[in-house]
């Protein structure tokens, strides 16, 4: 492509240099390759401006930068780095986002819960739906691995030009608060913007709760218009009344706003929810009739992460009778409450609970189906929000009997210290010592939490939910809550 073509979607932008033919993008100079225009950003660690040299030396035909660089290439100045990354993906892969209908979904916890629920009852109407999110992304039967939950600009741009080209109508994806934050869902074009909850994570990243919240914010103050004269080009908001931040979110769209919720008056609301060890059951009232849904999935929290999908499958307009039927088919979201059975008299269930909120709604569920005690395996993740450790620690032994503080994700900070304020929740709270143990290697923890277990007890290991890995320094190591828990249970028998 040629350069011109590609920046005329940049209005303010000033070329200095000749015309020159554009074979990629890259914002990384490791990764450059000959022809290459390579867009410098500043980081949040390094200016990728402090790059352009050696991306110069590996053939970069081109440069977008903030400020005229003394290189012997053509250069694109513009104001907004991060914008021109976001525009020129858009148009360098052939504004995909246009050709497919796109569904985010942000919130603090049940996104990735919420988007899985929304791409089955897609695909079962036999709309070919992609995923993107935690678990990779998803579409024409296979996974692929992403880089993050919601990847970069160039990353997502050209993700969802495969996924368009292999026929995939819809994608629904994840968009995380780093994401908006950091403009890598700009120029990608949603019809739907859903909202789950917003609870405390990342005050490592987003410097108070407010800010976190006018992250997600973004979403729906950029989603776009309720009017347009194309019913395909209308925007919708979908926001849980139960949760507050929803009021300050209505206010700032200006997409059609549709509600659903538990407590309060929704256009999509529950009642006679019914939780068991097996399922839930729920009826729901909703702008297009009523329905009785029953679900393997268990867990409140995961009436409000169906009722988001109800929600957003209505406005694509799944009738009803056809969601409730999809939704019965749903046997489980991976490493969502997923329980591991070697035919043990106890239970054992892996969960990705890594927020205090996530953690004590998981813990509710287990204590409505726990016939005994509870036993809780947790850890909080190193390089992240450490104001989260000690609340979720005083949660845990709130709602266990015992716990087993332990290590998920370290990086590089030093584990024992993670564990140890961890634990200041539970001094503080004055939990006596014999309901807990530290017990920095995970695999050991768990190994202890299952030989401690009764007939009718629950072990919960909480934190890794899908995750096979445990990063510990600058390592990956090979980690599976469930092998590890599978291979301790069959070494207890
Ligand atoms: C805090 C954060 O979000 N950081 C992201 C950010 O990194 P950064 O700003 O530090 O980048 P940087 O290292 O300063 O580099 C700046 C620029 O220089 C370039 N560079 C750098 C070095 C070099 O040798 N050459 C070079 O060109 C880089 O490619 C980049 O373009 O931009 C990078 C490139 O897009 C991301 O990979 C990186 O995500 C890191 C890996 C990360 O861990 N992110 C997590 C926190 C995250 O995004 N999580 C959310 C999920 C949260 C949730 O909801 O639970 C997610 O969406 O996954
Ligand atoms: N709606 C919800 N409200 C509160 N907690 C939830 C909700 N849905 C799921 N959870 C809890 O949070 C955990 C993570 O759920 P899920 O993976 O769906 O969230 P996520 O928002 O995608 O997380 P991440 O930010 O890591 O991508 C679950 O294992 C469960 O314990
Ligand atoms: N998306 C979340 C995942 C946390 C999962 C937990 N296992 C950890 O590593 O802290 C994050 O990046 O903060
Ligand atoms: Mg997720």
């Amino acid at each position: 492509m040629k350069l011109s073509e590609l920046t005329s979607v940049l209005t303010a932008a000033l070329i200095d240099g000749e015309e020159t033919e554009v074979m990629g993008l890259t914002s990384d100079s490791r990764r450059v390759k000959p022809g290459d225009l390579f867009i410098c950003l500043p980081g949040h660690t390094v200016d990728g401006h402090d790059y352009a040299a050696e991306a110069v030396k590996r053939g970069a035909a081109a440069l977008v930068v903030n400020h005229r660089m003394d290189l012997p290439v053509t250069q694109v100045i513009v104001r907004d780095c991060k914008f021109a990354l976001a525009a020129l993906a858009d148009a360098f892969y052939g504004q995909p986002s246009h050709t497919m209908t796109m569904i985010g979904v942000t919130g603090t916890n049940g996104k990735t819960t919420t988007t899985t629920l929304i791409s089955k009852i897609l695909n079962d109407f036999g709309l070919p739906t992609g995923l993107i999110g935690t678990i990779g992304m998803t579409y024409g039967g296979h996974t692929y691995p992403m880089s993050c939950t919601t990847p970069d600009a160039l990353e997502l741009q050209h993700s969802l030009s495969e996924m368009s080209r292999s026929g995939t109508q819809m994608c629904v994806m994840e968009v995380s608060s780093h994401a908006l934050e950091q403009g890598r869902v700009k120029g990608t074009h949603f019809r739907t913007a859903v909202f789950t909850n917003l609870t405390q994570d990342h005050l490592d990243y987003h410097q108070s709760l407010q800010e976190y919240r006018s992250a997600k914010g973004l979403f729906f103050s950029r989603l776009g218009n309720a009017f347009d004269k194309d019913p395909k080009r209308r925007k919708y908001a979908v926001l849980n009344v139960d949760d507050e931040a929803s009021r300050v979110f209505s206010k700032l769209t200006a997409a059609e706003i549709i509600t659903y919720g538990i407590h309060h008056d929704a256009d999509v609301r529950a009642s006679r929810i019914q939780i068991g060890a097996q399922g839930t059951s729920f009826h729901v009232e909703t702008f297009c009739g009523s329905a009785d849904i029953k679900l393997k999935l268990i867990g409140n929290f995961n009436v409000y992460n169906t009722l988001a999908a109800i929600t957003a499958a209505l406005i694509e307009g799944v009738p009803l009778s056809f969601i409730q039927q999809s939704l019965e088919t749903v046997s489980g979201v991976e490493g969502r409450v997923e329980s591991v059975d070697e035919g043990q008299p106890y239970s054992v269930i892996v969960d990705y609970a890594h927020t205090p909120d996530g953690l004590e709604n998981v813990l509710k569920t287990v204590k409505e189906i726990a016939a005994h005690r509870i036993l809780t395996v947790f850890g909080c993740g190193g390089d992240r929000d450490r104001s989260k450790r000690p609340v979720m620690g005083r949660i845990a032994a709130q709602w266990s009997d015992m716990v087993f503080i332990t290590s998920d994700n370290p990086r590089s900070e030093d584990p024992e210290q993670i564990l140890k304020d961890i634990e200041k929740g539970l001094i503080e709270d004055n939990v006596p010592a014999e309901r807990y143990l530290l017990i920095e290697d995970r695999r050991e923890a768990i190994k202890k939490a299952i030989e401690m277990a009764s007939p009718g007890d629950v072990v919960l290991i909480a934190g890794k939910g899908h995750e096979t890995y445990q990063l510990i320094g600058g390592k990956v190591l090979d980690f599976d809550d469930r092998i590890v828990a599978k291979e301790a249970i069959r070494g207890r028998q």
